[in-house]
């Protein structure tokens, strides 16, 4: 589980999160929604420790990661894989080598069993004979799938997913989501997922919260959430025009 208590964060005058606080339940997907530019990325680098909050405390199954430091912080984070917007891949490694990458960085397994490892780890998310290919040679969609092998491969407790379906047509923006179900069944890892898809995120989410002016105004199932009569809640997710958000 991850908590986040009454956590401050500004950049100069900007306040991003004003006094959030939430709990990400242990083995679900949470789905992360709010308007751009609202701190959905900020908040996830909040739950990893990549950033630290102004005020407040954030605590990942139990241990408060607020103060820890650099050294400590490497043990929490053996605990979380993470599929970034771009999916973060090596341009000059091939897909072999950026799936095996955190394996020989952290591992000392053998060669072959590296090897063996990567294969299923490719072969879960569907990808066969694209071992020697680059990722300038690949699809957006299939990047995303080596993003997500490599998430994988090093069996987290914790995955977020920073818009893992952006720029994707419908069907491959699908055919992830199904993938993070299927292997989110299989594996049981918590899975935190900022994404604009909706309401196609619902689906897959046992958990949604909305973020906006620094809070979670509303979370709940994805059925409390379409049945929200929150009005910010509402106009978002009906993408009107008209209501509390203002956008220029
Ligand atoms: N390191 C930083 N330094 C200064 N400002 C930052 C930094 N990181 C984020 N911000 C600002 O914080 C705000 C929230 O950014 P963030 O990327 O979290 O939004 P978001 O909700 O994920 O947006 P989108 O949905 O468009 O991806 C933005 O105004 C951004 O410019």
């Amino acid at each position: 589980m991850i908590r986040l208590v009454d956590v401050h964060k500004s950049f100069g005058s900007q306040v991003v999160l004003d006094g959030l606080t939430m709990e990400i339940p242990e083995g679900k997907i949470t789905a992360v929604i709010g308007p751009s530019g609202e701190g959905k990325s900020v908040l996830l680098k909040h739950m990893i420790g990549l950033m630290k909050p102004d005020r407040g405390e954030v605590f990942v199954e139990g241990e408060n990661i607020t103060t820890m430091r650099r050294y400590q912080m490497n043990r929490v984070w053996e605990k979380f894989g993470m599929l970034f917007q771009n999916a973060a891949l090596f341009d000059s490694l091939t897909v072999f080598e950026n799936v095996a990458f955190p394996l020989e960085e952290k591992t000392h397994l053998s060669r072959s069993e590296i090897s063996d490892r990567v294969h299923d780890a490719l072969e879960h998310v569907g990808l066969r004979n694209v071992d020697k290919k680059f990722p300038d040679e690949l699809s957006g969609g299939m990047k995303k799938r080596v993003g997500l092998a490599r998430a994988l491969l090093l069996n987290p407790r914790i995955i977020l997913f920073d818009e893992p379906t952006t720029g994707l047509d419908p069907i491959i923006c699908r055919a992830i989501h199904e993938l993070i179900r299927e292997t989110h069944e299989r594996f049981g890892y918590t899975a935190v997922i900022v994404s604009h898809e909706i309401p196609e995120i619902f689906d897959i989410s046992e958990n949604v919260a909305m973020l906006y002016r620094g809070k979670i105004i509303e979370q709940g199932t994805s059925e409390d959430i379409r049945r929200s009569e929150h009005p910010v809640v509402r106009q978002f997710i009906s993408g009107s025009l008209e209501g509390p958000i203002q956008f220029i």
